[in-house]
């Protein structure tokens, strides 16, 4: 069986969310008794830990009740204690009224209230402690959604040995909504304390980059934030990015399969009444999910006369959320009146056209219910994913059935097949739902199998295994940052650099435009026996990203690699140019160029070559014949004799010189290539893409040569190691080439990378 360390490659997991999965409840005779939380976080997270193991951190419902931390399946419950005023203020007041509609589009007037701000920080201070006292050693710590943004940084603060994950289960709104919120800053530098933020929709991801970028002030390349540390301490980077969650879509198959639940569901079908056409609604009573829309639309279709109560009824189930908070109160208020007045304008002592459950169901009522519903309706006006959508596709083993979807749910960019809506189109949705009713049932069937494609596809095992890869990729990322900074030599620039070089880096780093160009072996990474296990320096990555993440600083690494084995090393290069195989293929900015297989002409001259030195100097000890996409190289540094070494690479110039190559000296190596380009041209063509730059270009070889040739006045040409050189500045080694760009970027940007 799968084990949790599995998926957070050995490190235990610590669940931290405002409620436990189980919430405490008091009978009426006064006992106390646990029953499931609700809503769809622990719909679609607690079937996975419960099964795998970890520690849950969460509050358990109730008032000024100490509970001591308890073991639940695999899972040991730790319950935070909150008291009547931290309910009203922390959970119904900030999280609640404030939050919630604020990210849900401002569906709702969001309430800004400075004492629950306060209250706020207090009960987030309070959960990170808690969790800082149970996490084990270099932990998972997985914190869920709106109510706890503040625990990732205080979290951190606290532990910094754990790594940190965070998702975000509902909308994060557009930044000229955000902008609204008078803590704004205060709630990104929370959310940014974790190494990974999780997010249901790209669009989300977006936002979240954006609001970081304005009010935090960080930069940010693609997925990657980078986050300058308070103290000066090495920067850190942070995953933003999208992981929609799904739902254990075999489980609800399954569910539905078992006899008491189709025979659950008949009996529904019967006491609705034969022959009548079962519509279905399911949320928690919330004002983001339009149930009011719905009865709108519903209300005035039976109105038409398009839809009749013997033949159609509505069955909306509600279950009651958040009763003690106003905009509740009020819609409580507002959907049952609205039932009544339908069921009184248009039903009959038979039939009531709207059957309303304020309540919640066990998982074998819901799956009864899915079973017997022609169509299920979900219109929210603004709703992070939506499982009750995806709950009820996988429900529908025999292929039937209609989902209308408001396109203001997440699950809509998955669930193109439903019924698309948009629910403050009253008119549109009635079309909707009268098309819903009368859908042929090939057509039917053609939709529901393709949602049903892709929600058992996408579900939430992938979910979990998406986001705990990435979290995990974060975790060993983090380890070997902090492994090369601790390991970095101390390099201050006022050492190591002429004070020319240091007033020309300057003059560069305040240029409205810069290009900063590299070579890969020998300059970013130090030089290895074996190419393939060349890797570029944590650092060096953390600067090209700091420097590429700032406006008007374009990146590129020229290297003789091809793409491919470049790629092969685990560089990051996003947004970045990349050349390969000494300007043989170009990638990324604009510049994409070559890389076109070989002509057969091309191809068979540089097998004749291949063939020829294989046979020539193939037995040698330790020669190596290298094929790449666009030539040969001949490497010679495994060759035990210098001296040896150099005969044995000028007897390969000698046969490529007679097949009509021009060789491509190296450091202990020979290229022939099909092709006649250079870094020089290379970095031409790359520059000629971007608006007119000073450049900067980082090369150890006798191939970054020629891009040295092609540098002006302006520029500034930096060779790394000893030998002759046409650069005119000169740094000792990977280290001081990547200080050099640390100090660059820091210089650019302010952020600090590394311990320079
Ligand atoms: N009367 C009833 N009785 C029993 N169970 C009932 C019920 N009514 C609803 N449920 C269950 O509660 C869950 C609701 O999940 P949703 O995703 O639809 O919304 P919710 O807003 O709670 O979740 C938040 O988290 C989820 C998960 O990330 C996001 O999809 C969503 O957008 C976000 O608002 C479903 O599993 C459903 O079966
Ligand atoms: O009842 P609440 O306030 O804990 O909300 C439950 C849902 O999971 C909201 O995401």
């Amino acid at each position: 069986m799968t084990a949790i360390k599995d998926l957070t490659d050995g490190r235990e997991l610590v669940m931290v969310s405002n409620r436990l999965p189980v919430d405490r409840v008091t009978e009426p005779d006064g006992t106390k008794s646990w029953k499931t939380s609700p809503g769809g976080l622990v719909t679609a997270v607690e079937p996975i830990v419960e099964e795998l193991g970890c520690v849950w951190v969460g509050w358990a419902g109730s008032a000024d009740e100490q509970i001591d931390a308890f073991d639940e399946d695999a899972m040991r419950l730790v319950p935070v204690e909150l008291s009547e005023e931290e309910i009203a203020e922390y959970y119904e007041g900030f999280s609640n009224a404030t939050l919630w509609p604020l990210y849900h589009d401002v569906v709702a007037r969001p309430e800004f209230h400075r004492e629950w701000w306060e209250r706020y920080k207090a009960v987030n201070a309070r959960f990170a402690a808690r969790v800082a006292d149970e996490a084990p050693e270099g932990a998972v710590v997985w914190v869920h959604d709106y109510q706890l943004q503040l625990v990732p940084k205080m979290l951190r603060e606290l532990r910094p040995d754990v790594t940190i994950a965070f998702f975000l289960h509902i909308p994060f709104p557009p930044t000229q909504l955000f902008a609204q919120m008078p803590w704004r800053r205060r709630l990104i530098e929370g959310l940014l304390g974790a190494d990974v933020i999780g997010f249901q929709q790209v669009g989300d991801a977006v936002n979240f980059r954006h609001a970081a970028e304005r009010y935090a002030r960080v930069h940010s390349l693609g997925n990657t934030i980078m986050v300058p540390a308070d103290d000066g301490t090495p920067t850190r980077s942070v995953v933003a990015q999208e992981f929609p969650i799904s739902i254990d879509a075999n489980a609800f198959s399954q569910l539905a399969k078992r006899d008491d639940v189709k025979s659950r569901a008949g009996e529904i079908r019967a006491e609705i009444g034969t022959g009548r056409r079962l519509m279905l609604g399911v949320d928690r009573l919330d004002y983001t999910k339009g149930i009011p829309h719905r009865l709108k639309a519903y209300g005035e279709l039976l109105a038409d006369g398009d839809v009749d109560s013997d033949e159609v009824v509505l069955v909306q189930v509600a279950s009651p959320s958040r009763e003690r908070v106003e905009a509740y109160q009020q819609l409580r208020d507002e959907v049952e009146g609205t039932v009544g007045r339908i069921n009184g304008a248009f039903g009959s002592i038979k039939n009531a056209p709207v059957v309303y459950l304020h309540q919640s169901f066990d998982r074998r009522e819901m799956a009864a219910l899915y079973v017997a519903a022609d169509a299920l309706v979900v219109t929210p006006l603004r709703d992070g994913m939506n499982l009750v959508a995806k709950e009820y596709v996988a429900c529908r083993n025999d292929e039937q059935g209609v989902l209308v979807l408001s396109e203001f749910a997440g699950a809509a960019d998955e669930l193109s097949d439903a019924l698309l809506v948009n629910p403050h189109d009253i008119d549109g949705l009635k079309a909707g739902l009268l098309r819903a009713l009368h859908m042929p049932l090939d057509e039917q069937q053609r939709r529901m199998r393709a949602l049903r494609e892709r929600v058992f596809d996408s579900d939430v095992s992938r979910w979990v295994q998406g986001f705990l890869g990435a979290v995990s990729a974060a975790a060993d990322q983090r380890t070997q940052d902090e492994r090369a900074d601790a390991e970095a030599p101390e390099l201050s620039p006022h050492t190591f650099l002429s004070s020319q070089m240091q007033d020309r880096l300057r003059r560069l780093a305040t240029a409205p435009t810069l290009i900063v160009a590299t070579d890969f072996d020998g300059t970013l990474s130090p030089l290895v026996e074996n190419p393939s296990k060349a890797r570029i320096l944590p650092r060096a990555q953390r600067a090209l990203d700091v420097l590429a993440a700032s406006p008007g600083v374009h990146v590129a690494v020229l290297s003789g690699r091809s793409l491919a084995s470049l790629a092969e090393t685990g560089l990051r290069s996003d947004g970045w140019a990349v050349s390969g195989s000494h300007g043989a293929e170009i990638t990324g900015l604009g510049a994409d160029h070559g890389g076109g297989a070989l002509t057969d002409d091309e191809q068979g001259r540089l097998d004749a070559l291949a063939r020829r030195i294989e046979r020539v100097l193939g037995g040698e000890q330790g020669m190596r014949i290298e094929r790449k996409p666009f030539g040969i190289a001949v490497h010679a540094r495994e060759v035990a004799d210098t001296r040896a070494a150099d005969e044995l690479l000028a007897a390969a110039e000698e046969l490529g010189l007679a097949a009509g190559f021009e060789p491509r000296k190296g450091k202990m190596v020979r290229e022939f290539s099909a092709r006649k380009v250079n870094k020089g041209q290379a970095l031409e063509h790359i520059r000629q893409q971007l608006p007119a730059s000073p450049v900067i270009f980082l090369g150890d070889d006798v191939t970054d040569e020629d891009a040295f040739a092609v540098l002006g006045s302006q520029d500034l040409a930096i060779k790394v190691g000893e030998g002759q050189s046409r650069a005119n500045e000169r740094v000792a080694d990977p280290e001081a080439a990547t200080a050099v760009l640390a100090w660059l970027a820091q210089m650019r940007t302010g952020v600090v990378v590394g311990s320079s």
